[in-house]
């Protein structure tokens, strides 16, 4: 056995419970592991978002979406599975992620502070009815609590895809999936399979309700 792959199963634990392995592959995977079947147990509320968004986009609303470092890639991740695809041809749905636009996010957290920056575009692209997703692995970053703050005021839905509760963004928001791993990097993957079922969902239910909304439509006619 090489020193990568030797065991140290009585090493000090490295506060993430991952005291099995010496190297980081083994490591990672086995965090990833871990959290498989808790997360499996609170992942059901996709299906239930999915169809949200189906009926809400589909209808011509809005998904706003925020995080930072990790989470800004996954929100702009999900932005463009709405917008362009995720597998079968459908219809371009509305979703903004709020971190891509260089110019309105330094021109905002300049002259407003960093806090701002996400509060003041809820303000501005948000519309009542619309939903705002918070993306966030420890579930307290300042920008993303004011974001919900905002989108509450703006009588948005305020749904947190965070990490392990309690947290502050869970509390905060009308509805969240709290991935239960103690490792920042987990969650991050986890999140990243939520995107993908979420919108597989999505797909699922939009046909139905587009066809039903054009069948009320000619009733009405
Ligand atoms: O991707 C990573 C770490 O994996 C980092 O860029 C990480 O996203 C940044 O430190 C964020 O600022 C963390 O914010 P949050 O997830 O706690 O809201
Ligand atoms: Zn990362």
């Amino acid at each position: 056995m090489s020193d990568h792959t030797e065991r140290h199963s009585a090493a000090p634990t490295n506060g993430l419970g991952r005291n099995r392995v010496k190297n980081p592959l083994d490591s990672h995977l086995n965090g990833l592991a871990d959290a498989l079947a808790p997360y499996r147990e609170q992942a059901g509320v996709l299906e239930v978002w999915g169809a949200h968004l189906a009926r809400h986009l589909g209808a011509g609303g809005r998904l706003l979406v925020a995080g930072n470092g990790g989470s800004a890639a996954e929100a702009q991740h999900l932005a463009a599975e709405l917008v362009g695809r995720l597998r079968d041809e459908r219809m371009p749905l509305s979703a903004i992620a709020l971190t891509p636009d260089s110019s309105a996010v330094t021109a905002i957290s300049n002259d407003y502070g960093f806090e701002e920056v996400f509060a003041r575009q809820v303000r501005a692209h948000g519309r009542p009815g619309d939903v705002l997703m918070v993306l966030s692995t420890s579930g307290r970053s300042p920008n993303l609590l004011a974001a919900v703050e905002a989108a509450k005021e703006a009588g948005l839905h305020t749904w947190a895809l965070v990490g392990e509760a309690p947290n502050p963004l869970a509390d905060a928001c009308d509805e969240a999936l709290c991935c239960p791993s103690p490792d920042s990097q987990v969650v991050q993957e986890l999140h990243l399979v939520s995107v993908h079922v979420m919108c597989e969902y999505l797909d699922r239910y939009l046909l139905p309700f587009v066809e039903a909304a054009q069948r009320k439509e000619m009733v009405a006619v």
